[in-house]
């Protein structure tokens, strides 16, 4: 625990970057078992976002357990502890401008529930990635649901360790019925009025 520390203040602000940029900052928390579609959809709303013009960035749950988050394994505390970690990283770049999109599981709603705290109710929207686990061990994009089964991979979400869906996401998709491009259609749609300038 810190102590003796004192918030400053800053005369450049998230309102003067926004305007700068010519848009404001969200972040796209995507959300869904292993192998929903969380990296595949995040990629292609990220493209079109950038190719009309805004700023975004992209944080992984993959990428980021290689890096920042190599220190942390897959029991419940660690998974709370990436995702409170991602979270305060989420804020710093929302803060900086860019649009955020982030692609964990994400498995717990309290660990949700506290990123949407933390980074606030009217940035964050949360994208729930609806996929029956059925379909997402047919694709086994990654081979882990095999080892999963065979007991290789242990606390493996859906098998071994829970995912609580969203009771009360902004979006909804399903990527088992929908194109890719009906799904980022859909995110897009709902996002463009959020982030026009007032
Ligand atoms: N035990 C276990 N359970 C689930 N996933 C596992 C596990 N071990 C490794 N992986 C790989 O890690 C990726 C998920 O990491 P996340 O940081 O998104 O997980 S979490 O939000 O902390 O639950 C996940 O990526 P995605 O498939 O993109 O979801 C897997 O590639
Ligand atoms: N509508 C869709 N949206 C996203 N991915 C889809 C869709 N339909 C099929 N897929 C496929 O599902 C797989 C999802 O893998 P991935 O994006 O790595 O999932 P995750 O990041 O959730 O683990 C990819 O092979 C992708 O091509």
């Amino acid at each position: 625990m810190s102590t003796n520390i004192k918030q400053q203040n800053y005369q450049v602000t998230t309102a003067d970057r926004a305007n700068l940029l010519q848009h404001k900052s969200v972040v796209l928390w995507f959300t869904g078992l292993s192998g929903s579609g969380k990296s595949t959809l995040a990629n292609a709303v990220e493209a079109k976002l950038a190719t009309a013009g805004k700023l975004t960035y992209t944080l992984d749950g993959d990428n980021v357990r290689f890096g920042l988050n190599k220190d942390l394994s897959f029991t419940i505390e660690d998974r709370t502890e990436n995702i409170r970690r991602i979270s305060e990283v989420a804020t710093l770049i929302s803060n900086a401008g860019p649009i955020v999109l982030t692609a964990f599981i994400s498995p717990l709603m309290k660990d949700r529930q506290q990123a949407r705290d933390s980074i606030g109710t009217d940035k964050f929207i949360e994208v729930y990635i609806d996929c029956p686990i059925e379909e997402c061990e047919k694709r086994d994009v990654k081979g882990l649901y095999q080892k999963a089964r065979k007991g290789l991979i242990r606390e493996f979400t859906g098998i071994s360790s829970p995912y609580e869906a969203p009771l009360h996401p902004e979006i909804v998709v399903n990527t088992a019925t929908m194109s890719l491009e009906d799904c980022v259609e859909k995110v897009i749609t709902y996002l463009s009025p959020r982030i026009n300038l007032d």
